[in-house]
């Protein structure tokens, strides 16, 4: 391929996870991403090496005939979902078929596969959206939105977003309008100028509670109180319970808190999954489809099996979601989690629910676990998406564990870990594929893993 001829065509055969659809020229891998199987598409070369291509696409120049018109119409320019032009059926066939092929080729087999479960809802199913303050292209008026399709810059208003409901596009609206009138600039990325960042939406399914958070930098004093009136006075489908103000002048591009004010209401929302009650504050994990997560964690207790009088771990445990549906049916819980705050909430919400058998401890699990004495029955993981790390999972192999329940947002690092635990003598029993993103490429696997009585 010559400089000039940077831009070329290509049939996509195969979809890997995430979502880089793969091709072929000239005897080349090539990956081109948000793309799928049959499409003929144009691209443009990112990186040529040695035996592999990564492009970009330019447009699809031929639509495979399994496709359909998205339902949202951000859908081609937002970064948000990468397939709403498949239906259902064909994105949880594809999630499925990609979580078998790394399963495979990692060597993990032997296993029982019981399919994907879809979301109990496919639309209007997020209970929390981080949206980006920016400007659609350079120097154009504000926007408040997602990333668009492939862009580091370029957000998108998503006012129209399919995968959360009105509450949240009324409260994106209203805010983007505001600021808009009031001409606050939005803080950008790269010269670290501007004020507005982030808008963080989050609402309870079961209670309709809303929470929302406004980050910004700390560069302009904002007098928050007419935007507060204006949101007060929308007509929700559920309720807001609070309004935060984040300060942020941390470099990376991503939320998180130098100072936190409660400018109106609580600091948190209650959600309320399997008959139990869950504080959640701005910056504690929690599963972002509650009706999903109920499903995921059902599976959990499925695959857990009977724990009356055992001791479980639940390593990973957020705001102890996972710790608290077992406790009712053990002996006692123990949770370990790297976000204080998130302890801290796990510890109000095992209050709540009126649990006194579960412990919940603050800090990294690969130093934590050497203070833990009981041996445990069972063994819970929930790791982020990079997976457990390579000295914890050798530790929590070390407990001897009988039955492990692993539970991956990340098919490829859960593939790893199992490899790793296949060596120390764990076998996997069975997996199950819960989606809880549609549209998106991402999905949850829980696998049982049995220690191998024979080693
Ligand atoms: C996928 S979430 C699972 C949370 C919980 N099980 C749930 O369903 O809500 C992973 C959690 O691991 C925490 N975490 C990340 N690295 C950690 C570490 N090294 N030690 C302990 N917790 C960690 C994150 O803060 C996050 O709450």
């Amino acid at each position: 391929m010559g400089k000039k001829k940077k831009e070329f065509e290509v049939k996509i055969e195969n979809v890997e996870f995430p979502n880089k659809g793969i091709g072929e020229y000239n005897g080349k891998k090539v990956i081109i991403k948000d793309t799928i199987a049959g499409q003929k598409v144009m691209a443009r070369v990112k990186k040529d090496r040695k035996n592999k291509i990564e492009a970009r696409l330019l447009e699809v120049l031929e639509r495979d005939e399994k496709e359909i018109e998205p339902r949202c119409v951000h859908f081609w320019d937002c970064g948000g979902c990468s397939y709403q032009n498949l239906t259902y059926e064909d994105q949880l066939d594809m999630k499925k078929n990609q979580v078998l092929e790394i399963l495979q080729k990692a060597d993990i087999d032997n296993f029982e596969f019981e399919g994907i479960e879809r979301s109990p809802k496919s639309w209007e199913y997020r209970n929390k959206m981080e949206f980006t303050f920016g400007d659609e292209y350079k120097d154009g008026p504000l926007s408040l939105g997602m990333h668009q399709k492939g862009k580091f810059y370029e957000i998108l208003s998503v006012p129209h977003c399919q995968i959360v409901d009105e509450d949240f596009t009324d409260i994106l609206t209203t805010v983007l309008e505001y600021f808009k009138e009031k001409e606050v600039p939005f803080y950008h990325k790269m010269r670290h100028e501007g004020v507005l960042r982030h808008l963080v939406i989050r609402k309870a399914a079961n209670t309709g509670e809303i929470l929302v958070n406004l980050v910004t930098s700390s560069q302009k004093e904002l007098d928050l109180a007419e935007l507060i009136d204006e949101l007060k006075e929308i007509q929700y489908i559920g309720k807001l319970k609070g309004f935060l103000h984040t300060i942020n002048d941390g470099l990376a591009d991503t939320v998180q808190s130098d100072e936190t004010r409660v400018l109106y209401g609580d600091d948190y929302i209650t959600e309320e999954l399997l008959g139990l009650s869950f504080n959640i504050s701005a910056f504690s994990f929690f599963q972002t489809n509650s009706l999903g997560a109920e499903r995921l964690y059902e599976i959990v207790r499925e695959y857990a099996g009977e724990t009356d009088n055992k001791t479980v771990f639940d390593l990973y445990c957020g705001t102890g979601t996972i710790a608290q549906i077992m406790a009712p049916v053990a002996k006692k819980v123990v949770g370990i989690e790297i976000v204080e705050e998130a302890v801290e909430k796990a510890k109000d919400n095992a209050v709540l629910n009126d649990l006194n058998n579960c412990e919940f401890i603050a800090g990294d699990v690969l130093v934590e676990i050497d203070n833990l004495k009981e041996a445990p029955d069972l063994i819970i993981l929930d790791p982020p998406r990079s997976g457990v790390h390579t000295k914890a999972i050798k530790k929590i192999a070390d407990f001897n564990s009988p039955r492990i329940v692993y539970v991956s947002c990340k098919p490829t690092s859960l593939a790893e870990d199992l490899q790793e635990f296949k060596e120390l003598g764990y076998e996997v029993k069975k997996v199950k594929c819960m989606d809880m993103f549609p549209h998106t490429p991402h999905v949850e696997t829980v696998c049982l893993i049995e220690k191998n009585r024979l080693i």
